[in-house]
């Protein structure tokens, strides 16, 4: 972990020749790696692909920045649904939208022949610690076994009534903030300190205090507003973490501190803020443990958070079963950074398009309204939000059209060949399978499959929450879209789905069924532009690319 580097750090000649040589060697075992995959992935070269513009980046300048969706949508467009994009040094990449492709790529093998490739779990690893989303093969089957209970519908069912408390509390500050009429507010902010709150309490019966009324940012808030940008920005750097995974702690943190990279020393910086308050939650609650039952139940989630379940039963777990402490708080980092930014983006997607949509916020409005009548106006439970069939379509299309995660990325283990739903021209001809040579690394086009105009129609492209009223088309249905979500990749598949997906859209559920019950959203003058990054996020027009914000005008009904 980041804390634990720089520890002793000896200054003479001899460091600095070490340092000089470890950052050689880890260069030239990328070129070296590099050569080796060319060679292997020379039958990729006939697939389509836009032309390299870069011989040392490739395509990856257009691919990986903060405006690059247009450049996603166009070679979506272009090219179709298996891409090859050249990577660094002339490394060839696949990106796939063919859904019988997606299907074998993600559930081969229980993810045994297509895995998060190493640069992901490596770097995560030194940024969040051993959690779910750092852990590979067999290590990543044994936790996701243990933590899969939590995330299930019966644990979700339990979990109603503290979403409604918690979104209570935002209830009341815009209530607060709005007493004197309309105002633009800058939603953004408090969306975000309200998946951070969700995510807190529910998973580990903590709060950070981020929906007081007094309006402090708590210094987590911040550092995880700024994750999702600053990640999104050193990908290059993120890619050479494999070839460092050996290198002491101290010398890592003092080559990162050397390098010319503010945004790396802004990812270092982040990344110790959030281990040191997983640490802090951890010991916290350890004494809590030591201290009895009874002042383990007393907590806000009476005990029954997904961290505290996990420390009461590690108590009593036995040798090999038994989690060590680092796994612990690398899984509340983990939920942490997995499950804010992606939540509060998607619910504030939800919010604008309602905004620029009054009539589909009025009938929302209205189906809300009803519901509460049906429940005597009583917080509305499980399955009363569930039987909300128009707030479902709202979730559900905006949560097709804009995914807040763009692609999950995989690296191939093993040659392979998976079959295609349908022949791709080749410079070679037609192919009716694509050969995947080992060490490949493939994207899974999630915002592609989505809004494929071959599956959804010719208006895949727009937002109309109706035609989840409707019986989908029969493309929909054939095209057997591997995602946990049923037809829509937006939590991908297969056994490294987005674990979170239940909590996710219960979140958005209870948050809208609260927000737009108690307030007119309309646009705010100032333009918003959403830029990619590992998950969108919205900015206005002319700002800082890593400056994150979402002004709307509210009014209290
Ligand atoms: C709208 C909200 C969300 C979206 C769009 C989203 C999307 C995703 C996607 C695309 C993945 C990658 C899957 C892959 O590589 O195949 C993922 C993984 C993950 N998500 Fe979410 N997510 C959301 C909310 C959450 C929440 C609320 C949590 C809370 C716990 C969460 C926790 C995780 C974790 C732990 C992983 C890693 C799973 C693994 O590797 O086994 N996510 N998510």
């Amino acid at each position: 972990m980041l804390t634990d580097i720089l520890r002793a750090p000896p200054s003479s000649t001899l460091v600095w020749r070490g340092v000089a040589l470890s950052v050689l060697s880890v260069v030239a075992a990328l070129v070296f790696r590099i050569a080796r995959s060319r060679i292997r992935q020379a039958s990729l070269w006939k697939i389509p692909g836009p032309p390299s513009v870069s011989l040392i980046t490739g395509n990856f300048s257009q691919m990986f920045n903060s405006s690059a969706s247009k450049y996603h949508a166009h070679i979506t467009r272009t090219y179709g649904r298996v891409i090859r994009l050249t990577g660094l040094l002339g490394e060839s990449h696949l990106v796939i939208s063919d859904t019988k492709a997606l299907t074998n790529i993600l559930l081969q093998g229980q993810g045994a022949v297509f895995d998060t490739p190493e640069w992901v779990l490596e770097s995560n690893t030194r940024i969040i610690g051993p959690g779910l989303l750092s852990q590979g093969g067999v290590h990543h089957r044994r936790q996701r076994k243990m933590l899969q209970p939590f995330f299930s519908t019966k644990h979700m069912r339990s979990l109603v009534p503290l979403c409604h408390r918690v979104i209570h509390q935002l209830d009341v500050v815009l209530q607060q903030k709005l007493a004197d009429g309309p105002k633009e507010v800058e939603l953004l902010d408090w969306l975000g300190r309200l998946a951070l709150e969700l995510i807190a309490q529910a998973g580990m019966g903590y709060t950070f205090n981020s929906l007081s009324p007094s309006g402090e940012e708590h210094e987590f808030d911040t550092a995880l507003k700024e994750y999702m940008p600053t990640i999104s920005s050193i990908i290059f750097l993120r890619r050479l973490a494999p070839q460092a995974a050996s290198w002491p702690p101290w010398l890592l943190r003092l080559g990162g501190t050397l390098l010319p990279s503010p945004m790396l020393h802004r990812m270092m910086s982040i990344a110790d803020t959030i281990e040191r308050h997983s640490v802090q939650i951890f010991q916290e609650k350890s004494a809590l443990l030591a201290g009895g039952d009874d002042e383990f139940t007393h907590q806000l989630s009476e005990g029954k958070d997904i961290i505290s379940v996990l420390m009461r039963a590690n108590m009593t777990a036995s040798g090999e079963d038994r989690l060590p402490d680092s796994e612990i708080t690398g899984q509340m980092a983990t939920f942490l950074i997995g499950g804010t930014d992606t939540t509060s983006s998607a619910i504030a997607r939800t919010l604008l398009l309602l905004a620029h949509h009054p009539e589909a916020q009025e009938r929302l409005r209205k189906e809300i309204n009803d519901a509460y009548v049906s429940s005597g106006d009583s917080e509305l439970d499980y399955d009363e939000l569930a039987g909300m069939a128009y707030l479902d379509a709202v979730c559900r299309e905006t949560l097709r059209v804009y995914p807040p995660v763009n692609f999950a990325a995989r690296v191939c283990r093993a040659d392979t060949s998976v079959p295609l739903s349908e022949p791709v021209q080749t410079s070679g001809g037609a192919i009716s399978s694509l050969f995947i040579p080992q060490g490949t690394n493939l994207l899974m086009n999630i915002g592609g499959v989505n809004r494929d105009p071959r599956i959804w129609g010719t208006d895949a492209e727009e937002w109309r929450p109706e035609r989840f009223l409707a019986p989908l088309p029969e493309s929909v249905a054939e095209a057997r879209i591997p995602g946990v979500l049923s037809n829509l990749m937006t939590f991908s598949g297969g056994p490294r789905s987005c674990i979170g997906f239940q909590f996710a859209q219960l979140e958005m559920k209870v948050a809208l069924s609260h927000l737009v019950r108690a307030f007119r959203f309309s646009p705010s003058t100032k333009e918003i532009v959403w830029r990619y990054g590992v998950v969108t996020t919205p900015s206005v027009e002319g700002t800082d690319a890593v400056g994150t914000e979402m002004p709307i005008i509210v009014e209290r009904i």
